[in-house]
């Protein structure tokens, strides 16, 4: 059932919300950006303007000095993160006179969709990748689980994307926990944005990196049914990309009319359709597509696992990063 943004703001425990009103103790340590920039202060960034340009989605306009003040520090405390997790590991082998059972370190990054969640993921993988410390990092999207088109339809999802019900949640989470195992090689299917599906007989090979980003709306959601297991128990570190809706609303528009021009015109594209529409036109299809699809999908389904994260990036309405929770150990 739908929840109004009232409805939250009355029910829901949010230790987020509720700190801010009345200085509650809060799980969070609560980080202004200007603090959060100045955690980093000798770590040199790697990357030129044509890395960020390569790595920032579609109407970001992430730049250099945004990826030194937040994802240098970000950066810097998930390598430590990882590498102490590595420690902790050797030391639990040697405990149990054991060896060689390393498992990547899982960092989850959720959002809703437009929130600008793929460009965290890709910085997270390009930056981590940098470090000595760090032999291997790889990236897996949470829509390469996305049921196929035809199997939507076929159940009637088709509109239904990206909500629970979309997925092959047991897939998701045997890819999971074959990766938790410490799996040789793990695959995972592809979606393409472009196609609007799954693309057949194409897949990631996952080869036991040092660490996985895996990224997707879903990653921080627990199943209806609490008995069952949940992508989050396989995650070491979760990440939430936050922002106001009304932002969020707005970056999907703006998107989607970029696509218009871009995306769309490719032969094999889904919404080869919309290509030719007046701006107007595209307008009303894009803002009938986030109010039918992912304003509720955000409002029922991906806005309430905000809480469950160990760090949340909240996002101003220029797409820059002013404030930072980390969930306090
Ligand atoms: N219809 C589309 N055609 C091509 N690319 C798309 C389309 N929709 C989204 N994308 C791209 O797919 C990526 C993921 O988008 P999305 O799932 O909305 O998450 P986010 O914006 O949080 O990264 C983005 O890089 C976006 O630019
Ligand atoms: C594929 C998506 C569910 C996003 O999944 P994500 O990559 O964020 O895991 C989303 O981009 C989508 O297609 N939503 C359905 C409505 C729409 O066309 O925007």
């Amino acid at each position: 059932m739908p929840v109004d943004d009232a409805e939250l703001d009355e029910d829901a425990f949010d230790p987020l919300h509720d700190d801010e009103r009345c200085t509650r103790p809060s799980p969070f340590w609560q980080i202004s950006r200007d603090t959060w920039s100045e955690l980093a202060p000798r770590v040199p960034n790697p990357l030129t303007m044509d890395d960020v340009r390569r790595l920032r989605s579609l109407g970001d306009p992430l730049d250099l000095r945004e990826v030194a003040e937040v994802y240098l520090p970000l950066t810097l405390l998930m390598k430590n993160f990882v590498v102490n997790r590595r420690g902790l590991d050797r030391r639990l082998q040697r405990f149990l006179h054991t060896s060689g059972g390393r498992t990547p370190f899982v960092i989850g990054v959720a959002g809703s969709v437009a929130v600008g969640k793929s460009t965290v993921a890709r910085l997270l993988r390009e930056l981590l990748s940098r470090w000595d410390e760090i032999d291997s990092v790889q990236l897996v999207t949470t829509d390469g689980f996305l049921m196929p088109n035809a199997e939507l339809e076929r159940r009637g999802l088709l509109a239904r994307k990206g909500f629970p019900e979309s997925y092959d949640r047991r897939g998701l989470l045997r890819f999971l926990s074959q990766v938790k195992s410490g799996a040789a090689e793990v695959r995972a299917p592809v979606y393409s944005h472009v196609r609007y599906d799954i693309v057949p007989d194409e897949e990631i090979v996952v080869r036991r990196p040092q660490v996985l980003v895996f990224e997707g709306l879903n990653v921080l959601q627990t199943p209806s049914d609490s008995a069952q297991a949940a992508v989050s128990d396989f995650l070491d570190f979760g990440i939430y990309v936050d922002a106001r809706t009304s932002d969020i609303e707005r970056w999907y528009v703006d998107r989607f009319l970029k696509l218009q021009a871009g995306a769309f015109e490719q032969p094999d594209a889904y919404f080869r359709k919309y290509a030719g529409l007046r701006p107007a036109e595209a307008r009303g299809i894009a803002e009938r597509i986030w109010t039918s699809v992912n304003l509720p999908n955000l409002r029922e389904n991906i806005a309430r696992t905000r809480m469950r994260a160990d760090l949340i990036l909240e996002k101003a309405s220029d797409h820059t990063v002013n404030r930072v929770l980390l969930r306090k150990l």
